[in-house]
């Protein structure tokens, strides 16, 4: 048997998969597999308690998913057979598993702590001075949150603007929504990302130049997004606090999360004003790293902390746990039986806690810009699925928009349900937590076990008889899958392990699919045109090298643009 270095998926175990799908696809109705088996709960269900940093539980039934004991066994066993294991070890070992851009990938050194005993990778260059700009990103995130750090004229900052895209946006946006409730209140939070000027310039009119702090978020520092928000940031800054004379007051209003020393210092931040990361550290894997600089002004440096601690009891625990009770490795085989046997198309991220509103966002990059790929390590194009769409809203908002067709629609959609047991706002002594809750855990129930049109008749009586379109549209077939998940209260290190739950299932699926899940060479092409429309867009003669589409709307855009 060939593995996914071929292109083809074609594990020994796969064959196994393959016949379990053609015989017993048919017999996996989730109605009959709770009614025969009183322990199907028990059996798919899995605690997670944390053994380091504060305390995170998680509870994940995976009961609701069309899976049987042997096929989650032959799951195991297809992650087993694709080295998953191996390739986990050597990622921790610091090995460059990215092997197309020759890095480590090791933003699992981010979140250790010397005590947690993993041992990551602590040759590889930079890893030791992970400390050293956790020290930094404290020192200077206090000085802010306490008003010690002034702006030029004396005053404390009370609004932050963080200028970055993708990876160096999505996750300070999605953690500090997601943390509301521990955030200084008195700081406003600005995230600034499009190239679209609107952004800025409606940011920009929130912001007192005197009170404002820039966070220039960029692994490159090249970001054509980034650098052209950071200069309108500057020459705004410039223009308001006295001209050029003001170049010496950027230091105190303008910072940057990055890579690259050299272009930082070029655009005119000092270097002792900037927070340094890796190579090793994949965009939208840097929340972790300077990247969450945002975040730890937001919440404070012990919340920041406990985020990474909590992600880092995940990461043992993914690196620790036997496959068969291991959380990342048990979402990653179930994901990979319906993308690749049932034919799925897209997993549903639904948390059921509007702090999460922005997990979904959050997850497109992480999942699609890792597993969006069709060429393996090796180079041979897959003729298998890879990653899924990633989609979702938080509840109930999503159920009065998309939920008809995940109930009742054509397509199979996999789905991730999340709640909190407890919400930071119990007003009305928790009514509509309670309610919120209701709604929780009745979707998923509703999407399992539907409605039957003997059940559909008997509930309209008279109204039914001879109105059978009406019966017909009222049936749910059910036998739709979920994921639930469970957790006592979304704090910091909660919040962490689940991100680093989705991270290392995104990671496992890379590894069975045989894709590079670190880069992104899929991103390139549209820059690149990018690039070379701008310099044609003055006159129409410029417009050179296009289709016939491209040049016409082209020529639209100059017949009818005022300046
Ligand atoms: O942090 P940078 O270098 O500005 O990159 C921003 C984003 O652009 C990408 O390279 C491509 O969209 C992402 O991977 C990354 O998170």
């Amino acid at each position: 048997m060939t593995s996914p270095a071929s292109g083809k998926f074609m594990y020994t175990t796969n064959l196994t998969l393959q016949n379990l799908y053609d015989t017993t696809r048919e017999s996996i109705v989730l109605k009959e597999l709770f009614a025969s088996d009183p322990q199907r709960f028990a059996k798919f269900s899995k605690e997670y308690n944390s053994t380091y940093g504060p305390p995170v539980q998680i509870l994940l039934d995976l009961s609701k998913n069309l899976i049987t004991e042997p096929v989650l066994g032959a799951l195991l066993q297809l992650v087993r057979e694709a080295g998953v294991e191996k390739v986990r070890d050597a990622m921790f070992a610091g090995e460059h598993i990215n092997t197309s851009e020759d890095r480590a990938v090791l933003h699992v050194a981010l979140r250790n702590f010397t005590d947690g005993g993993l041992s990551i990778a602590p040759n590889e260059a930079g890893v030791n001075e992970v400390d050293g700009v956790r020290a930094h990103m404290k020192e200077f995130s206090e000085a802010v949150r306490s008003g010690a750090w002034k702006g030029y004229t004396g005053k404390p900052i009370d609004t932050i603007v963080n200028i970055g895209i993708g990876g160096s946006d999505l996750g300070p946006v999605m953690v500090t929504e997601a943390l509301k409730p521990y955030a200084k209140r008195d700081l406003k939070a600005h995230f600034v990302s499009n190239i679209d000027g609107t952004h800025i310039a409606e940011t920009l009119r929130e912001c007192n130049h005197e009170t404002t702090l820039f966070i220039i978020a960029s692994k490159t520092f090249t970001t054509q997004e980034t650098i052209t928000n950071a200069e309108t940031a500057r020459s705004w800054f410039l223009q308001a606090a006295g001209g050029a004379s003001a170049q010496s007051h950027i230091a105190k209003h303008f910072v940057a999360l990055s890579t690259n020393t050299k272009a930082v210092t070029a655009f005119g931040i000092d270097a002792k004003n900037m927070f340094q990361f890796w190579d090793w550290v994949g965009g939208r894997y840097s929340l972790w790293s300077a990247i969450g600089l945002s975040i730890a002004l937001v919440i404070g440096w012990d919340n920041f902390e406990d985020l990474l601690k909590g992600a880092h009891g995940m990461d043992k625990h993914f690196k620790e746990t036997p496959l068969e009770q291991n959380l990342p490795v048990l979402m990653a085989a179930i994901g990979i039986w319906y993308n690749d046997f049932y034919g799925a198309q897209t997993l549903a991220l639904l948390p059921y806690d509007q702090y999460l509103h922005k997990f979904a966002d959050y997850f497109q990059q992480g999942d699609m810009e890792s597993n969006g790929k069709s060429i393996t390590k090796g180079g041979h194009k897959v003729d298998y699925q890879t990653g899924p769409i990633i989609w979702g809203a938080s509840g109930t908002n999503g159920q009065h928009s998309f939920y008809q067709l995940v109930h009742q629609g054509t397509k199979l959609i996999p789905t991730d349900f999340l709640a909190p047991a407890t919400t930071h706002n119990p007003i009305e002594h928790s009514k509509h937590h309670r309610i919120l809750l209701s709604n929780f855990f009745a979707q998923p129930e509703a999407l399992a076990f539907g409605k039957t049109e003997e059940e559909v008749r008997k509930e309209l009586g008279k109204e039914g008889e001879g109105n059978e379109a009406l019966v017909k549209s009222k049936v749910f077939a059910g036998n739709r899958p979920s994921t639930s998940i469970m957790f006592p209260l979304l704090t910091p290190a909660v919040l962490g392990a689940l991100i680093a739950l989705y991270e290392h299932k995104i990671f496992v699926q890379g590894v069975v699919w045989g894709i590079n899940s670190f880069d992104q060479m899929g991103v390139e092409l549209g820059k690149v045109l990018a690039k070379k429309i701008l310099a044609q867009l003055e006159k129409p003669t410029d417009v050179v090298g296009h289709d016939s589409s491209t040049t016409g709307l082209i020529h639209y855009y100059q017949k009818h643009r005022k300046e």
